[in-house]
Protein backbone atom coordinates (compact mmCIF):
# COMPACT_ATOMS: atom_id res chain seq x y z
CA UNK A 1 0.00 0.00 0.00
CA UNK A 2 1.51 3.42 0.78
CA UNK A 3 2.63 6.04 -1.62
CA UNK A 4 2.48 3.93 -4.80
CA UNK A 5 -1.68 4.77 -5.06
CA UNK A 6 -0.68 8.32 -4.54
CA UNK A 7 2.35 9.15 -7.10
CA UNK A 8 1.12 6.36 -9.15
CA UNK A 9 5.26 5.94 -9.74
CA UNK A 10 6.63 2.06 -8.71
CA UNK A 11 8.80 2.25 -5.90
CA UNK A 12 11.88 1.20 -7.69
CA UNK A 13 12.22 4.93 -9.50
CA UNK A 14 11.01 6.63 -6.64
CA UNK A 15 14.26 8.95 -5.97
CA UNK A 16 14.18 9.89 -9.88
CA UNK A 17 11.19 11.64 -9.98
CA UNK A 18 10.37 14.51 -7.59
CA UNK A 19 7.35 13.18 -5.49
CA UNK A 20 4.49 16.54 -6.23
CA UNK A 21 1.23 14.68 -4.78
CA UNK A 22 3.66 13.34 -1.65
CA UNK A 23 4.67 16.47 -0.95
CA UNK A 24 1.65 18.82 -1.62
CA UNK A 25 0.24 16.70 1.20
CA UNK A 26 2.88 17.04 3.54
CA UNK A 27 3.02 20.08 3.24
CA UNK A 28 -0.78 20.36 3.96
CA UNK A 29 -0.25 18.15 6.77
CA UNK A 30 1.91 20.61 8.45
CA UNK A 31 -0.96 23.06 10.28
CA UNK A 32 -2.31 19.41 11.38
CA UNK A 33 0.11 18.39 13.42
CA UNK A 34 -0.51 21.27 16.76
CA UNK A 35 -0.40 17.63 18.89
CA UNK A 36 3.23 17.17 18.45
CA UNK A 37 6.35 19.03 20.01
CA UNK A 38 8.09 19.85 16.88
CA UNK A 39 5.01 22.22 15.91
CA UNK A 40 5.51 24.21 19.55
CA UNK A 41 9.19 24.08 19.64
CA UNK A 42 9.13 26.04 16.00
CA UNK A 43 6.26 28.48 16.94
CA UNK A 44 9.12 31.27 16.36
CA UNK A 45 9.89 30.19 12.89
CA UNK A 46 5.82 29.71 11.82
CA UNK A 47 5.92 32.78 9.49
CA UNK A 48 8.80 31.72 7.64
CA UNK A 49 7.23 28.50 7.76
CA UNK A 50 4.33 29.69 5.91
CA UNK A 51 6.25 31.25 3.28
CA UNK A 52 8.30 27.88 2.69
CA UNK A 53 4.83 25.78 2.16
CA UNK A 54 3.28 28.54 0.51
CA UNK A 55 6.42 29.28 -2.06
CA UNK A 56 7.13 25.22 -2.49
CA UNK A 57 3.10 25.06 -3.35
CA UNK A 58 3.41 27.70 -6.00
CA UNK A 59 6.63 26.30 -7.58
CA UNK A 60 4.70 22.73 -8.18
CA UNK A 61 1.82 24.68 -8.96
CA UNK A 62 -0.72 24.09 -6.33
CA UNK A 63 -0.90 27.45 -4.50
CA UNK A 64 -4.20 26.82 -3.84
CA UNK A 65 -3.15 23.40 -1.68
CA UNK A 66 -3.90 25.84 1.12
CA UNK A 67 -6.77 28.02 2.28
CA UNK A 68 -5.98 31.69 1.27
CA UNK A 69 -8.02 33.65 3.37
CA UNK A 70 -7.17 31.25 6.51
CA UNK A 71 -3.23 32.08 5.56
CA UNK A 72 -3.93 36.04 5.61
CA UNK A 73 -5.89 36.23 8.66
CA UNK A 74 -2.84 34.62 10.87
CA UNK A 75 -0.70 36.42 8.96
CA UNK A 76 -2.23 39.52 10.48
CA UNK A 77 -2.63 38.26 13.58
CA UNK A 78 1.54 38.41 13.63
CA UNK A 79 1.45 42.26 12.95
CA UNK A 80 2.62 43.96 16.41
CA UNK A 81 0.54 47.14 16.51
CA UNK A 82 2.84 49.35 18.50
CA UNK A 83 6.36 48.29 16.57
CA UNK A 84 4.30 48.58 13.11
CA UNK A 85 5.49 45.12 11.88
CA UNK A 86 5.47 41.57 12.24
CA UNK A 87 6.76 39.21 14.85
CA UNK A 88 6.90 35.31 13.61
CA UNK A 89 4.06 34.63 15.73
CA UNK A 90 1.22 35.76 17.58
CA UNK A 91 2.61 38.00 20.30
CA UNK A 92 5.82 37.54 19.29
CA UNK A 93 8.75 40.63 19.13
CA UNK A 94 8.19 42.48 15.97
CA UNK A 95 11.67 41.24 13.59
CA UNK A 96 12.52 42.13 9.86
CA UNK A 97 13.35 38.35 9.38
CA UNK A 98 9.19 37.65 9.97
CA UNK A 99 8.56 41.06 8.63
CA UNK A 100 10.18 40.28 5.37
CA UNK A 101 8.55 36.34 4.99
CA UNK A 102 4.48 38.40 6.09
CA UNK A 103 5.24 40.73 3.22
CA UNK A 104 6.17 38.05 0.36
CA UNK A 105 3.29 35.85 1.90
CA UNK A 106 0.70 38.79 1.41
CA UNK A 107 2.64 39.71 -2.57
CA UNK A 108 1.98 35.92 -3.28
CA UNK A 109 -1.54 35.82 -1.62
CA UNK A 110 -2.29 39.48 -3.70
CA UNK A 111 -3.16 40.74 -0.33
CA UNK A 112 -0.69 43.97 -0.02
CA UNK A 113 -4.08 45.57 0.28
CA UNK A 114 -4.00 44.64 4.30
CA UNK A 115 -0.86 45.90 5.14
CA UNK A 116 -0.16 49.18 6.22
CA UNK A 117 2.68 50.31 4.33
CA UNK A 118 3.82 53.77 5.52
CA UNK A 119 4.04 52.14 9.39
CA UNK A 120 6.25 48.91 8.03
CA UNK A 121 8.48 51.21 5.63
CA UNK A 122 9.24 53.40 8.70
CA UNK A 123 10.29 50.38 10.73
CA UNK A 124 12.44 49.17 8.01
CA UNK A 125 14.42 52.10 7.74
CA UNK A 126 14.73 52.74 11.46
CA UNK A 127 16.85 49.73 11.78
CA UNK A 128 19.57 50.71 9.26
CA UNK A 129 23.19 51.22 11.81
CA UNK A 130 25.38 54.05 11.23
CA UNK A 131 27.13 51.38 9.63
CA UNK A 132 25.16 50.59 7.05
CA UNK A 133 24.12 47.25 8.28
CA UNK A 134 20.38 46.61 9.11
CA UNK A 135 19.97 45.42 12.67
CA UNK A 136 17.12 42.58 12.96
CA UNK A 137 14.59 44.50 15.69
CA UNK A 138 15.41 47.08 17.93
CA UNK A 139 17.44 44.81 20.37
CA UNK A 140 20.06 45.36 17.73
CA UNK A 141 21.51 42.29 16.62
CA UNK A 142 23.51 42.99 12.96
CA UNK A 143 23.67 40.39 9.94
CA UNK A 144 23.77 40.96 6.44
CA UNK A 145 20.70 38.94 5.92
CA UNK A 146 19.08 41.47 7.91
CA UNK A 147 20.65 44.21 4.75
CA UNK A 148 18.93 41.85 2.35
CA UNK A 149 15.57 41.60 4.29
CA UNK A 150 15.26 45.44 4.45
CA UNK A 151 16.16 45.91 0.77
CA UNK A 152 14.03 42.71 -0.42
CA UNK A 153 10.95 44.14 1.88
CA UNK A 154 11.30 47.92 0.27
CA UNK A 155 11.50 46.71 -2.85
CA UNK A 156 8.53 44.83 -3.07
CA UNK A 157 6.74 47.36 -1.61
CA UNK A 158 7.82 49.62 -4.33
CA UNK A 159 9.94 52.04 -1.55
CA UNK A 160 13.62 51.73 -2.87
CA UNK A 161 13.58 54.80 -3.27
CA UNK A 162 13.63 55.86 0.44
CA UNK A 163 16.82 53.57 1.20
CA UNK A 164 20.19 54.77 1.58
CA UNK A 165 21.77 52.57 -1.18
CA UNK A 166 25.27 54.15 -1.12
CA UNK A 167 25.06 53.40 2.52
CA UNK A 168 23.83 49.83 2.20
CA UNK A 169 26.24 48.77 -0.40
CA UNK A 170 29.32 50.31 1.60
CA UNK A 171 28.58 48.33 4.50
CA UNK A 172 28.30 45.15 2.35
CA UNK A 173 31.50 46.15 0.08
CA UNK A 174 33.45 45.74 3.71
CA UNK A 175 32.42 42.51 3.78
CA UNK A 176 33.94 41.43 0.99
CA UNK A 177 36.48 38.25 1.56
CA UNK A 178 39.71 37.51 -0.35
CA UNK A 179 37.58 34.38 -1.90
CA UNK A 180 35.17 36.48 -3.39
CA UNK A 181 32.94 35.90 -0.68
CA UNK A 182 30.56 37.51 1.73
CA UNK A 183 30.20 36.95 5.55
CA UNK A 184 27.40 37.53 7.87
CA UNK A 185 29.31 40.67 8.64
CA UNK A 186 32.57 42.50 8.84
CA UNK A 187 35.78 40.09 9.51
CA UNK A 188 33.19 36.87 9.30
CA UNK A 189 33.80 34.12 6.79
CA UNK A 190 32.50 33.75 3.51
CA UNK A 191 28.84 31.22 3.66
CA UNK A 192 26.98 30.28 0.53
CA UNK A 193 23.89 31.61 2.58
CA UNK A 194 25.74 34.91 3.43
CA UNK A 195 26.76 35.12 0.03
CA UNK A 196 23.40 34.53 -1.20
CA UNK A 197 22.01 37.70 0.91
CA UNK A 198 24.66 40.11 -0.23
CA UNK A 199 24.63 39.05 -4.16
CA UNK A 200 20.54 39.35 -4.25
CA UNK A 201 20.73 42.65 -1.79
CA UNK A 202 23.51 43.71 -4.51
CA UNK A 203 21.39 43.02 -7.56
CA UNK A 204 18.33 44.65 -6.11
CA UNK A 205 20.36 47.69 -5.56
CA UNK A 206 21.78 47.04 -9.05
CA UNK A 207 25.49 47.27 -7.25
CA UNK A 208 26.65 43.81 -8.89
CA UNK A 209 29.54 45.53 -10.14
CA UNK A 210 30.80 45.62 -6.70
CA UNK A 211 31.03 41.76 -6.86
CA UNK A 212 34.73 39.87 -8.46
CA UNK A 213 32.33 37.56 -10.09
CA UNK A 214 34.99 35.17 -11.56
CA UNK A 215 36.47 34.33 -7.77
CA UNK A 216 32.97 34.16 -6.17
CA UNK A 217 31.44 32.02 -9.01
CA UNK A 218 34.37 29.66 -8.54
CA UNK A 219 34.01 29.88 -4.99
CA UNK A 220 30.43 29.13 -5.51
CA UNK A 221 31.18 25.95 -8.05
CA UNK A 222 33.53 24.67 -5.80
CA UNK A 223 31.06 23.82 -3.39
CA UNK A 224 29.75 21.11 -5.35
CA UNK A 225 30.86 17.23 -4.51
CA UNK A 226 31.29 14.26 -6.05
CA UNK A 227 27.50 13.51 -5.01
CA UNK A 228 26.03 16.49 -6.81
CA UNK A 229 25.38 18.43 -3.75
CA UNK A 230 26.79 21.67 -2.95
CA UNK A 231 27.95 21.97 0.48
CA UNK A 232 27.90 25.85 2.59
CA UNK A 233 31.74 26.10 3.06
CA UNK A 234 34.64 24.32 2.16
CA UNK A 235 35.38 20.57 4.69
CA UNK A 236 31.34 20.99 4.80
CA UNK A 237 28.41 18.10 4.26
CA UNK A 238 26.56 18.44 1.18
CA UNK A 239 22.96 20.21 1.97
CA UNK A 240 19.79 20.67 -0.09
CA UNK A 241 19.40 23.96 1.54
CA UNK A 242 23.27 25.13 0.30
CA UNK A 243 22.35 23.64 -2.97
CA UNK A 244 19.47 26.75 -3.39
CA UNK A 245 21.56 29.27 -1.67
CA UNK A 246 24.93 28.56 -3.93
CA UNK A 247 22.80 28.02 -7.13
CA UNK A 248 20.59 31.04 -6.51
CA UNK A 249 23.34 32.97 -6.03
CA UNK A 250 25.26 31.55 -9.29
CA UNK A 251 22.12 32.09 -10.87
CA UNK A 252 22.51 35.70 -10.35
CA UNK A 253 25.61 35.96 -11.59
CA UNK A 254 25.29 33.83 -14.75
CA UNK A 255 27.34 31.47 -14.02
CA UNK A 256 25.06 28.40 -13.35
CA UNK A 257 26.79 26.39 -16.58
CA UNK A 258 29.39 25.79 -14.25
CA UNK A 259 27.63 23.25 -11.89
CA UNK A 260 27.04 19.92 -13.13
CA UNK A 261 23.05 20.44 -13.30
CA UNK A 262 22.37 16.18 -13.28
CA UNK A 263 24.11 15.52 -10.55
CA UNK A 264 22.43 18.08 -8.32
CA UNK A 265 19.20 17.11 -9.69
CA UNK A 266 19.98 13.77 -8.14
CA UNK A 267 21.00 14.38 -5.47
CA UNK A 268 17.89 16.58 -4.24
CA UNK A 269 15.65 13.61 -5.39
CA UNK A 270 17.78 11.22 -2.95
CA UNK A 271 17.01 13.65 -0.01
CA UNK A 272 13.03 13.12 -0.61
CA UNK A 273 10.84 11.02 1.99
CA UNK A 274 9.13 8.33 -0.34
CA UNK A 275 6.81 7.73 2.23
CA UNK A 276 5.69 10.69 3.95
CA UNK A 277 6.77 13.45 1.10
CA UNK A 278 8.97 16.21 2.12
CA UNK A 279 12.28 16.81 1.64
CA UNK A 280 15.41 16.21 4.39
CA UNK A 281 18.93 17.96 3.96
CA UNK A 282 20.55 14.97 2.18
CA UNK A 283 19.60 11.33 1.90
CA UNK A 284 18.37 9.31 5.19
CA UNK A 285 17.44 12.65 7.35
CA UNK A 286 14.56 13.92 9.07
CA UNK A 287 12.57 15.80 6.01
CA UNK A 288 11.41 19.15 6.90
CA UNK A 289 9.69 22.25 5.74
CA UNK A 290 12.48 24.35 5.42
CA UNK A 291 14.51 21.93 3.10
CA UNK A 292 11.36 21.08 1.36
CA UNK A 293 11.24 24.69 -0.70
CA UNK A 294 14.91 25.09 -0.97
CA UNK A 295 14.93 21.80 -2.52
CA UNK A 296 11.79 22.20 -4.90
CA UNK A 297 13.80 25.61 -5.50
CA UNK A 298 17.01 24.29 -6.58
CA UNK A 299 15.24 21.86 -9.20
CA UNK A 300 13.46 24.97 -10.64
CA UNK A 301 16.66 26.88 -11.07
CA UNK A 302 18.13 23.26 -12.37
CA UNK A 303 15.52 23.47 -14.97
CA UNK A 304 13.65 20.42 -13.47
CA UNK A 305 10.30 19.26 -15.62
CA UNK A 306 7.19 21.21 -14.95
CA UNK A 307 7.98 23.47 -12.22
CA UNK A 308 7.16 26.99 -12.41
CA UNK A 309 10.04 28.96 -12.76
CA UNK A 310 11.78 30.74 -9.07
CA UNK A 311 12.97 34.62 -8.96
CA UNK A 312 16.86 33.85 -7.34
CA UNK A 313 17.13 37.33 -6.17
CA UNK A 314 13.90 37.17 -4.33
CA UNK A 315 13.12 33.24 -3.78
CA UNK A 316 9.60 33.20 -4.82
CA UNK A 317 7.69 32.44 -8.50
CA UNK A 318 9.24 34.54 -11.55
CA UNK A 319 5.78 35.24 -12.46
CA UNK A 320 4.84 37.14 -9.27
CA UNK A 321 7.98 38.97 -9.60
CA UNK A 322 7.59 39.72 -13.33
CA UNK A 323 4.30 41.10 -12.56
CA UNK A 324 5.42 43.63 -10.24
CA UNK A 325 7.92 44.86 -12.92
CA UNK A 326 11.13 43.43 -10.34
CA UNK A 327 12.15 41.16 -12.83
CA UNK A 328 16.06 41.68 -14.32
CA UNK A 329 17.11 39.10 -16.71
CA UNK A 330 18.43 36.58 -15.32
CA UNK A 331 19.34 32.81 -16.82
CA UNK A 332 17.28 30.52 -15.64
C1 LIG B 1 17.51 29.60 11.21
N1 LIG B 1 17.82 28.70 10.12
C2 LIG B 1 19.09 28.26 9.98
O1 LIG B 1 19.95 28.66 10.72
C3 LIG B 1 19.46 27.22 8.96
C4 LIG B 1 19.84 25.95 9.71
C5 LIG B 1 20.38 24.98 8.71
C6 LIG B 1 19.67 24.46 7.71
N2 LIG B 1 20.53 23.60 7.09
C7 LIG B 1 21.69 23.66 7.72
N3 LIG B 1 21.61 24.50 8.74
N4 LIG B 1 20.61 27.69 8.22
C8 LIG B 1 20.41 28.54 7.21
O2 LIG B 1 19.32 28.96 6.87
O3 LIG B 1 21.58 28.89 6.57
C9 LIG B 1 21.40 29.48 5.29
C10 LIG B 1 21.51 30.92 5.37
C11 LIG B 1 22.27 31.51 6.38
C12 LIG B 1 22.40 32.89 6.37
C13 LIG B 1 21.78 33.67 5.40
C14 LIG B 1 20.99 33.05 4.43
C15 LIG B 1 20.88 31.68 4.41
C16 LIG B 1 16.75 28.40 9.15
C17 LIG B 1 15.60 27.66 9.82
C18 LIG B 1 16.06 26.32 10.16
C19 LIG B 1 16.56 26.07 11.43
C20 LIG B 1 17.00 24.78 11.74
C21 LIG B 1 16.92 23.74 10.78
C22 LIG B 1 16.41 24.03 9.51
C23 LIG B 1 15.98 25.31 9.19
C24 LIG B 1 16.28 29.71 8.62
O4 LIG B 1 15.23 30.21 9.02
N5 LIG B 1 17.06 30.26 7.74
C25 LIG B 1 16.77 31.56 7.21
C26 LIG B 1 18.01 32.01 6.51
C27 LIG B 1 17.66 32.93 5.48
C28 LIG B 1 17.35 32.61 4.23
N6 LIG B 1 17.08 33.74 3.53
C29 LIG B 1 17.20 34.78 4.36
C30 LIG B 1 16.99 36.09 4.15
C31 LIG B 1 17.15 36.97 5.19
C32 LIG B 1 17.47 36.47 6.45
C33 LIG B 1 17.66 35.12 6.67
C34 LIG B 1 17.54 34.30 5.62
C35 LIG B 1 15.60 31.44 6.22
O5 LIG B 1 15.63 30.58 5.39
N7 LIG B 1 14.64 32.38 6.34
O6 LIG B 1 13.59 32.34 5.47
ZN1 LIG C 1 20.20 22.80 5.23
Amino acid sequence: AGNYEVTGIPPLIMSTHLLVPLHVKYIQGLGESKDDLAYHLTAHLRLNAIYWGLTALSIVNHQDALDRDEMIEFVMSCWDEEAGAFGAHPNHDAHILATLSAIQILVMQDALDRLDVPKVVKFILSLQQPSGVFAGDSFGEIDTRFSYCAVSALSLLGRLHELDIEKTTNYIIQCRNFDGGFGSCVGAESHAGQVWVCVAALAIMDRLDVVDVPTLAWWLAERQLPSGGLNGRPEKLPDVCYSHWALSSLAILKKLSWIDADRTISFILSAQDSEGGGIADRAGDMVDVFHTVFGIAGLSLLGYPDLLDLDPVYCMPAATIEKMGLRKDWQA
